[in-house]
């Protein structure tokens, strides 16, 4: 809804829609009203148009895009109708103007904003443009480049910068909706016409065609395959060719392609799905409703590797004391250099920002090789090297040392959460934290909950990662969690599709194309191979231990491919040593170029194992690299490994560069639909019987033969969950 009140010579119409004032059909209907009353009476000299609870609104309904009556066309006319207001309109913006919400204030005639206020067009970021007439105004208002940076990225922009673009026309640090006020009765009288941005001509760019041809191409690279951001880029660019008129005219053709690509549905489902994932649940009966969490005042990180370093610097970031722990003292001096090197880069990039990194103060990051350091924090992320008998060790002299409440975290991508807690003597604070690499940058936190963690250890972490600006998922204790677990099938049929003829590079550009930031080949270089063959080797999986005699191409009966092992024999460990799948210019390069010795070596391997060489299509690597991925994730759901698709979605798009346009993997499987999934799993599965990872899970074939219901009905189909607590 929107309330009218009259105040003296000034209406104020305040949009009112909890908790962020979204412009529902309702909410329109009363601010159209409103403007109309408001015009109507001849008392009434000026407008105000605010929100309430100090936000001014988030934009359209995002869940009104999907009903069958849609919001689409229905605010454009309002903006044009608040423009065409006789009598000055004044938004009062606090809080966010965001989306539908800053394009009615761009109908104002002048815009207010508190200090602390962020305004930003982010409908690209859930596959659209901003439809009500905002890609016309924008660039009228800012001048082409601003606003072709605030459209086709959709970020948000504090008001401090607002005022510098011109955007808004004052700020102010008090009580906004009175300055507004102030304003309004002002320029009552004042002629209208120069402050209507339709009428204003879009401001030259010298070169304007050159400029254009050049954002286009950066917007094209940093898309990725995702249709919006070039499409946003067509509609600003129609302002600068066409009359205000035509450029709405075409700015509604693009909405309209855009609303029913199924890119938009796969954005605005990320969208929710992030949020859903706050709501956590447990298979034992924990969950984010009645588990509170305990306060962090001072926190602890063991280990300055590259996990470390940016877990520190995170905790930084998030304005958490903490003491940072190394094991000597030429370990903790490497590594502090390494996290105050990292803090400085932080420190210049957050420069004329609100918040200050204060990182030179012992009493908020301290470096000790002392433990008993570590007695009075309340939480401590271990993140030593991936070693089983290294963490026990810690974990049992951390549950010695430190005070009774705190949280001890392990910072895992597979280890056993029930085995590190066995060696506490408090197992129900034991609970993994998987970061992902750089840890600082990374958006992901993996939750892990054991057997024994009790819902406030869980509730805790969650609140951690909210802090951290990260988004946590709370997911089952089993090997390689969620994430990791679901990477093994994809990586091994990747593998597999070199020994059956492709190639490294063949095999990234297919999942590149699909939308991956990096192929396997490429991620595996730069994650280095070293690490795999480590974790394989504990597992007897290659190495001293592996029995004499056991086939170079099988393990329990199962298919395995030795390439991996037998690139690190060779001392190729990826990036780091300038060779793995590809040749790099030197040691830590980064530029991969296919490398003739591989494929030399390949055929080799071909040869000597007897495997005949065939042509692999692009839609077998897709096929065979997502579906077992996708496999996987059903097998994870039936297991209540997580608590819906969601969180397997979450996950993907935000720690396994998962284009985020395409949903998540399980968001694909629906789109893609489960029986085709499923016949395509049959397919291959009878092809290579000896692949357990193609093999389609029960639960999926469950669905499939129910009929494909929609995802977010999938879980109801479980008939009962294990509980992993
Ligand atoms: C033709 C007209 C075209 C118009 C195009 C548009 O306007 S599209 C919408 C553009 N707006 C956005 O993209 C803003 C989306 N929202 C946000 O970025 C954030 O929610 C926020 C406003 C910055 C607030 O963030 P915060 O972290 O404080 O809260 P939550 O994100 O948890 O949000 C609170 C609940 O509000 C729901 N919600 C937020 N925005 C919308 C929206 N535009 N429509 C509907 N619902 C919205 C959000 O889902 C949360 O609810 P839950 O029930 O908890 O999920």
């Amino acid at each position: 809804m929107a309330q009218y009140a009259r105040g003296s010579a000034v209406a104020v119409i305040r949009l009112r829609n909890p908790p962020v004032n979204a412009l529902s059909r309702a909410v329109l209907q009363a601010l159209e009203d409103g403007l109309k009353k408001a015009d109507a009476d001849p008392s009434v000299k000026a407008v105000m148009i605010c929100g309430e609870n100090g936000k001014f609104s988030a934009g359209a309904d995002i869940r009104g895009f999907s009903a069958p009556k849609r919001l689409g066309g229905a605010l454009g006319p309002i903006v044009s109708l608040i423009e065409s207001s006789e009598k000055p309109v004044v938004a009062a913006i606090e809080g966010v103007a965001l989306g539908g919400g800053l394009e009615v204030a761009l109908g104002c005639h002048y815009r207010v904003a508190h200090v602390k206020a962020r305004m930003g067009l982010p409908e690209v970021t859930l596959g659209l443009l901003p439809g009500a007439e905002g890609t016309q105004r924008l660039p009228r208002l800012i001048g082409v480049p601003a606003a072709l940076d605030m459209i086709t990225t959709g970020k948000h922009i504090p008001a401090t910068e607002a005022l510098k673009l011109g955007l808004v026309d004052e700020i102010v640090e008090e009580n906004t909706i009175e300055a507004a006020i102030r304003l309004a009765n002002k320029v009552i009288g004042q002629p209208l016409g120069p402050r209507r941005l339709s009428l204003k001509p879009v401001p030259k760019v010298p070169n304007m065609e050159a400029f254009l041809d050049e954002a286009l191409a950066k917007v094209k690279r940093q898309a990725r395959g995702c249709l919006a951001p070039e499409l946003c880029f067509q509609a600003v660019r129609a302002a600068t060719r066409s009359p205000f008129a035509e450029g709405v005219r075409r700015e509604r053709e693009l909405f309209q392609v855009l609303l029913s690509s199924g890119q938009a549905q796969a954005l605005q489902y990320a969208f929710f799905a992030e949020r859903a994932v706050r709501r956590w649940a447990t298979p034992g009966g924990a969950s984010w409703s009645s588990a509170a969490p305990q306060p962090v005042r001072r926190a602890a990180v063991i280990g300055l590797g590259t996990m470390g370093r940016g877990i520190v610097t995170s905790l930084v970031k998030a304005n958490i004391p903490l003491v940072a722990l190394e094991q000597d003292l030429e370990n903790l001096n490497k590594g502090r250099k390494a996290v105050m090197l990292l803090l400085e880069r932080e420190a210049m990039k957050m420069e004329g920002g609100a918040q200050v990194l204060d990182f030179h103060n012992p009493a908020r990051l301290q470096f000790t090789v002392d433990f008993d350091l570590l007695r009075d924090v309340d939480l401590v992320i271990e993140a030593v090297f991936e070693n089983m008998a290294l963490k026990k060790e810690i974990f049992h002299k951390l549950s010695k040392i430190c005070k009774p409440g705190a949280l001890l975290c392990t910072n895992t991508s597979a280890l056993n959460i029930d085995e590190i807690a066995s060696a506490t003597n408090r197992p129900q604070q034991v609970i993994g934290t998987h970061f992902f690499s750089p840890a600082h940058v990374m958006r992901l936190l993996e939750i892990i909950y054991g057997r024994h963690t009790s819902p406030t250890a869980i509730a805790t972490a969650m609140q951690l990662a909210t802090a951290l600006k990260k988004v946590g998922v709370v997911v089952g204790n089993c090997f390689g969690f969620v994430g990791n677990r679901m990477m093994f099938p994809y990586v091994q049929q990747a593998v597999f599709l070199l020994e059956e003829g492709s190639r490294p590079d063949a095999v990234d550009q297919v999942l590149e194309d699909f939308g991956f930031k990096i192929g396997p080949f490429r991620m595996s270089d730069l994650a280095g191979l070293d690490v795999g063959w480590r974790s394989r080797k504990d597992q007897g999986l290659t190495g001293p231990s592996l029995p004499a005699g056991t086939p170079a191409r099988q393990r329990h009966g199962q298919r395995y491919s030795p390439l991996p092992d037998l690139l690190c024999e060779r001392g190729r460990f990826g990036q780091k040593t300038g060779k793995g799948w590809y040749l790099y210019e030197k040691a830590g390069g980064r530029t991969a170029t296919p490398d003739p010795w591989l494929l030399n070596f390949l055929s080799q391997y071909r040869d000597t194992h007897g495997i005949r060489t065939r042509f692999i299509d692009q839609e077998e690597i897709l096929e065979r690299c997502l579906f077992s991925l996708i496999n996987e994730g059903f097998a994870i759901l039936a297991e209540g490994i997580a608590s819906g698709p969601e969180h397997l979605d979450v996950i993907y798009i935000n720690g396994y560069g998962w284009p985020k346009h395409r949903g998540g993997p399980m968001f694909y499987a629906s789109t893609v639909g489960l029986p085709r999934v499923l016949a395509k799993l049959q397919k291959y599965s009878e092809a290579h019987p000896d692949v357990p990872g193609l093999q389609p899970s029960a639960f999926l074939k469950k669905l499939a033969a129910v009929g494909n219901p929609p995802l977010k009905e999938w879980m109801s189909y479980l008939s009962q969950q294990s509980s992993k607590l």
